[in-house]
């Protein structure tokens, strides 16, 4: 029998069988296959099942993953963690405020998603609180985004903003939601699945202590058709295994421009005849965007990389 694993606590597994939710082991064999994750299986695996002796459930196969996004384990090791597999769409909440997502935090997770090819869009919750200086910096947000491609939408769960929106997005999909501790990920998902009563935290908490009430990524079945993957207070997201030539691929308005770079083999930091640093002159790469490139760059070990722009 098949099953979608929609919770993993390291030892035993949730798995949603026609249905009905079971609990699973690993057969001690799996555990040995992936050396070079720490996790054999992870959440949105389809997989195998058999029953012990005992009838307990025991998950003897992986069935081959279209996609899976991967994270550098916690302990920042070499190793590496497969955060959630089998992705349909990948969501990021963002807040400018309480608590803030930097712009360089956003691209991480947009790189990240064209690198696995993805698609992503941007949410910006808690409209209900925009006002004034606040409104002004998520248009400032929207316009960068929304220039470069990306869907973006308001929501909030107060007060109801985009949630019809947003339940259209996610129908029969399987959604990878992110975005930072208290960003609201729990009472969203609440607000569009009524009965699923996830938890969530009180603000003030979030400000003191920086406090993460979900610690297991989990994937949960939406009332009106998909799934949802609730993922835990993310720090970040680990470049992993990219070339700093890549990296300039997985920002689509970078990719356009560089064929006409002078070089094929161009970083765009201070190369003549740079395509990509010309169309940043011109204000049609922004500023931010073009930062958050560098950095990226500089996170590898073969950096620094400083441009003389
Ligand atoms: N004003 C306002 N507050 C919100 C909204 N959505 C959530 N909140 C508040 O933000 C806080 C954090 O919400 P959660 O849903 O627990 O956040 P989370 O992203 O799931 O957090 P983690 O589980 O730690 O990753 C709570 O106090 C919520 O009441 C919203 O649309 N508007
Ligand atoms: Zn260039």
């Amino acid at each position: 029998m098949t099953g979608l694993v929609l919770k993993s606590t390291g030892s035993h597994y949730e798995v949603l069988i026609e249905n009905k939710k079971i609990t699973a082991r690993l057969r001690g064999k799996l555990r040995l296959i992936s050396n070079k994750h720490t996790n054999p299986v992870a959440v949105g695996d389809w997989v195998e099942l058999a029953t012990d002796k005992n009838g307990d459930y025991l998950i003897v196969h992986v069935l081959e993953r279209k996609n899976y996004i991967i994270r550098r384990s916690v302990n920042l090791s070499k190793q590496t963690h497969i955060l959630a597999s089998n992705i349909d769409l990948a969501c990021l909440l963002v807040t400018p405020v309480f608590p803030e997502t930097s712009f360089g935090f956003i691209d991480r997770f947009l790189v990240t998603c064209e690198a696995y090819s993805i698609p992503a869009i941007l949410v910006f919750n808690k409209v209900d609180l925009f006002q004034g200086d606040m409104e002004e910096l998520i248009a400032n947000y929207e316009a960068v985004y929304q220039t470069i491609g990306y869907t973006t939408l308001r929501t909030s769960a107060l007060n109801g903003t985009g949630l019809e929106i947003l339940k259209n997005l996610l129908k029969d999909k399987v959604t990878l939601l992110s975005g930072h501790s208290g960003v609201g990920k729990s009472t969203l998902i609440n607000a569009i699945s009524p009965g699923l009563n996830l938890k969530t935290g009180d603000i003030s908490e979030y400000h003191f202590k920086g406090k993460h009430t979900t610690t297991y990524a989990e994937m949960h079945p939406l009332s009106f058709g998909g799934f949802v993957i609730d993922t835990p207070g993310i720090k970040g997201f680990g470049l992993v295994e990219m070339q700093p030539e890549e990296i300039g691929d997985y920002f689509p308005e970078i990719f356009r421009e560089k064929t006409n770079c002078r070089y094929n083999n161009c970083l765009h930091i201070n190369e003549p005849e740079c395509a990509v640093l010309k169309a940043l002159s011109f204000g049609k790469i922004s500023e931010t965007r073009y930062q958050s490139y560098l950095a990226m760059l500089n996170d590898e070990e073969n950096g620094p990389y400083r441009s003389s722009h």
